[in-house]
């Protein structure tokens, strides 16, 4: 495997607004992300979680930093050049209806650019969407004819159709009901255990991310306080932020004696 990582965020700064309007949303962060890793975000609500993983899908611009691709620094780079790496690089957000077309049919969905020359799409697409669980047909249906659960994995299945090697996965699961959770973060693990994709994975339940995350950084305010593996972050906090944090977040992290049971039974998370 490469020395060079998959993804490497240097010094990274972003500013929302301008003149007396400008507010700093992410304050000189700096992370890597190695191939097949998953790195998770953790951080109170306005953080800057969700703005680091835009930075990095190209959705928002970075103010200051680099933001590095295998070696190659998009934050350099036209957007006529980023838009090369969109295949490279996708996303599964909180909401799988701002991925959806609801007058579209799923097949055409995921479809959607992926070169018609890519003579493995058809197969690709059938294999992804029966690999996540969903009925034979799916591709023929509106979103509309689907669960919650089942259009995440839908949307799971689009990020997945251009083969990417990493995804931003935005609070995946907050949205889902607690007996889907598992599921869907189970779907997500088995697809990078057989693709060897990287993950950065956002959220702020703390057993969520803790399960699907190697090293988890944590953000306070746009800054970047901690940054290790996932156990220690969790377990032996070093920073008195993250230690605050963790203790408030396990204090709430059961919402539902079924996702918490279903996670650990999974996983022997305790
Ligand atoms: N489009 C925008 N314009 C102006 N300010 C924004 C915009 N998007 C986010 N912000 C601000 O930037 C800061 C970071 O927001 P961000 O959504 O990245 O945080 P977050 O940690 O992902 O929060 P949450 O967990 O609530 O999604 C917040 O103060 C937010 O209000």
């Amino acid at each position: 495997m490469s020395d060079v990582p998959l993804i490497v965020v240097e010094n990274l700064v972003v500013d929302y607004g301008s003149g007396a309007r400008r507010h700093r949303a992410v304050d000189d962060v700096s992370f890597e992300i190695a191939e097949g890793e998953t790195l998770g975000l953790l951080g109170e609500s306005g953080s800057g979680k969700s703005t680091i993983g835009r930075a990095i899908l190209g959705l928002v611009p970075a103010t200051s930093g680099r933001i590095f691709f295998r070696g190659t620094e998009l934050t350099a780079l036209s957007a006529r050049g980023r838009r090369a790496f969109g295949s490279h690089i996708r996303a599964v957000f909180q909401d799988p209806n701002s991925t959806l077309n609801p007058v579209r049919r799923i097949g055409a969905t995921l479809l959607e650019g992926i070169p018609r020359s890519d003579a493995a799409r058809t197969g690709r697409m059938l294999s992804l969407l029966s690999r996540m669980g969903l009925p034979a047909g799916t591709e023929d249906n509106f979103p509309a004819a689907f669960s919650g659960g089942q259009r995440q994995r839908i949307a799971i299945a689009r990020a997945m159709m251009s083969q990417p090697s990493l995804v931003v996965c935005d609070e995946p699961v907050t949205a889902l009901d607690v007996s889907v959770q598992a599921q869907v973060l189970n779907l997500l693990r088995e697809v990078q255990s057989n693709t060897g994709l990287g993950y950065l994975f956002i959220g702020h339940d703390i057993e969520v991310v803790r399960y699907m995350s190697e090293r988890i950084a944590v953000l306070e305010k746009g800054r970047l306080v901690e940054c290790g593996p996932a156990d220690d972050v969790v377990r032996n906090p070093s920073q008195p932020y993250t230690q605050q944090l963790v203790a408030a977040m396990l204090a709430t992290a059961h919402p539902g004696v079924g996702r918490a049971e279903s996670l650990s039974s999974l996983h022997g998370v305790g």
